[in-house]
């Protein structure tokens, strides 16, 4: 055995780290290699005799033995910068901290929480039972029926969110518990630390105080638009927008109702849709459609274990499956699946290159240690695969594909507006609730927000951040946060945000290397093998440099900006100020307490005494 340094009682012989990190990685491949087919086994045939907690009981086992080797070394004087993280990432054991009667707890009530989220559904008096996917998803995108839109708003909250109060206040403390044990004050702390970025928070304040003029006139507008169709029964022109009018369960985007808020609506159609079911698209013809994307870029085909591998629509023979959108690494270097209940809309098109994004970084870092397999930041994983979704939905892309008309450009800037305005329906409508989600979690991790008050609190934060209420009285019986999937799942949020944010500063450096000419949100890095080396020769770091260098790699500066992102929208920006000016709307939501009135509703569910909670 080679001769042990020690400095107090730790060891400073940096080949006996090397030899104990090539352990780690190559035991760490085949542990969570078993975890996540088990994983995988229980998201795609949801039943209880699953393996998934006996396989991330072995993985812990292995966090927490090599972990604690980890812990032996004082890496002050090695020279490998590479050895020297990721000894530091092995030291930070997370749930493995727990004793094993609490890491069992914890990891039943995830497990729990899961599947209660991804098997509720609503009923109807006549009996009909509604999933969310595609169900409710396509009522809320679809129905302009207030009270058919309050019924799958209501019920949903009733069936998925109100049954993890108890299970999310156990868990809370939890994972509170595990994160103390490794050092951080509380579970937020630990979630912020992955960026590495002491300044963070405030980072992340000033660029939504950069951001939040923008996403005030856009709601003003979208508020005037519901307006137009809902009446003054239903909407304020001075108050906060009822939050299931906005075309999605969670108000996270907007798109869903283009067709009330579209500026022009006789000039070029942004949505296509009507093309690809017109066409017979199918699923696997969305996703071979995005790989030739990457691919034109210079990127990485998917292995052809993809494509035998993947899940990518909802079983037809009834067999229960997580629906929610994922990708999934295998750790073992040639096992990479997407799981996704496709529906053939423009949504699942820009969602599938979403998830293609994680599945190229996966390929792009495969041959990194096991602990670097991961983005430079988790901002980083969310934003591949908007940059080229955001090329893949111009007009232009799509005429090239067939998916729109071509149409000469006889409207001159009523369709950049148009699409405009689809844009930041869904990239400007979304900043405020990526910014709150984890602005409400890390004020439960951290004690703020006591349990009693879960609920009166997120309303807090859906106010003031997206000037939304909710359309019938809450109280602290509802769990809302609970029905939003990335609650229960114990997936942090705050990565969106920030993908928000860098995908235009990528987009604009990519688009940059293209060398395109115009406005930017013409762009279209289709084929251009110079935009595809600058994201690709990032995506093989991985984690294995602070996501400052990453980011200069790209841009040519260290930080995050929100300047790209205003470039792309300056037309729609301009254009918004005339228009709310023109209708002199107020921005923000100064009546703040108003509430929508409920006694007008016609609907027989909600009018019935039982159910209607009277303020
Ligand atoms: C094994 C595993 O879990 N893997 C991770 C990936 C990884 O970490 O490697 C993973 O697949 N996570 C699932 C999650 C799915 C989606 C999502 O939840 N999106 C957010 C926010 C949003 C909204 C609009 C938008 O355009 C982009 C994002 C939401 O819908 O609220 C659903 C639709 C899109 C992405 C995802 O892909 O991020
Ligand atoms: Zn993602």
């Amino acid at each position: 055995a080679s001769r042990k340094t020690v400095r107090g009682n730790k060891n400073t012989d940096e080949l006996d780290a090397k030899n104990f990190l090539n352990e780690y990685n190559s035991t760490a491949e085949v542990v969570w290699n078993a975890y996540t087919e088990a994983s995988w086994k229980y998201n795609t045939e949801i039943n209880e005799a699953n393996k998934q907690l006996e396989k991330n009981l072995e993985m812990s086992a292995h966090t927490l033995k090599y972990g604690q080797k980890a812990r032996q070394y004082d890496t002050t004087d090695f020279q490998d910068g590479s050895v020297k993280r990721i000894i530091k990432k092995l030291s930070d054991i997370e749930r493995a901290a727990l004793s094993t009667p609490q890491l069992e707890e914890y990891n039943t009530l995830l497990s729990n929480m899961e599947t209660k989220y991804s098997v509720a559904q609503v009923c109807r008096d006549n009996g009909m039972c509604h999933p969310l996917d595609p169900d409710l998803q396509k009522i809320m995108a679809e129905s302009r029926d207030y009270d058919e839109l309050l019924f799958a708003w209501k019920g949903w909250r009733d069936a998925a969110g109100k049954v993890l109060r108890q299970d999310y206040k156990r868990y809370v403390e939890l994972a509170n518990t595990a994160a103390k044990l490794n050092g951080h004050s509380d579970n937020g702390a630990f979630w912020r630390s992955l960026y590495e970025t002491p300044t963070f928070e405030e980072d992340l304040e000033a660029l939504w105080k950069e951001l939040e003029p923008l996403y005030q006139n856009v709601h003003a507008y979208v508020r005037r638009a519901l307006y137009k169709k809902y009446g003054s029964k239903h909407i304020n022109l001075k108050g906060p927008i009822p939050a299931h009018l906005l075309g999605n369960m969670w108000a996270q985007t907007w798109s869903g109702i283009m067709d009330l808020a579209m500026p022009y609506p006789d000039a070029t159609q942004v949505d296509a849709t009507p093309a690809m079911v017109s066409q017979g698209w199918n699923a696997v013809r969305m996703f071979k459609e995005s790989d030739n994307f990457f691919t034109s870029l210079g990127l990485l085909p998917m292995p052809q274990e993809f494509w035998e591998k993947s899940m990518l629509e909802k079983p037809s023979n009834g067999r229960q499956v997580v629906c929610h959108a994922s990708a999934w690494d295998f750790y073992n270097r040639k096992d990479f699946r997407i799981k996704q209940c496709t529906v053939v809309t423009m949504d699942d098109l820009i969602t599938a290159h979403h998830e293609m994004g994680h599945v190229q970084y996966f390929l792009q870092y495969k041959d990194q240690p096991v602990s670097f397999r991961d983005g430079a930041n988790p901002g980083f994983h969310e934003a591949i695969g908007d940059v080229l979704a955001l090329s893949v939905s111009t007009p232009k892309h799509l005429q090239s594909i067939g998916l729109l008309d071509k149409v000469e450009n006889n409207h001159g800037d009523h369709d950049d507006i148009n699409f405009l305005m689809s844009m930041a329906l869904d990239k400007i409508a979304f900043l405020p609730f990526g910014y709150l989600m984890d602005q409400w979690r890390w004020k439960v991790f951290d004690g703020r927000i006591p349990s009693t008050e879960y609920n009166k609190e997120w309303w807090n934060l859906r106010m003031k951040y997206q000037g939304l209420c909710p359309p019938v009285t809450r109280t602290e019986d509802d769990f809302d946060p609970g029905a939003k999937f990335h609650i229960p799942a114990n997936v942090p949020y705050v990565r969106y945000f920030v993908s928000f944010i860098i995908q235009f500063q990528f987009h604009k450096a990519l688009c940059d290397a293209a060398k395109h000419v115009g406005p930017l949100h013409t762009c279209d890095i289709y084929k251009s093998k110079e935009a595809g080396k600058l994201l690709g020769d990032v995506m093989k770091l991985g984690f294995s440099k602070p996501w400052p260098e990453a980011m200069a790699m790209i841009t040519g500066q260290p930080k995050m900006s929100a300047q790209p992102l205003m470039e792309y929208f300056q037309p729609l920006i301009e254009w918004l100020e005339k228009e709310n000016n023109k209708n002199n709307d107020t921005r923000g939501w100064p009546e703040y307490d108003w509430k929508p009135n409920v006694l007008e509703s016609t609907s027989n569910t909600l009018m019935h005494p039982r159910t209607l909670k009277l303020p």
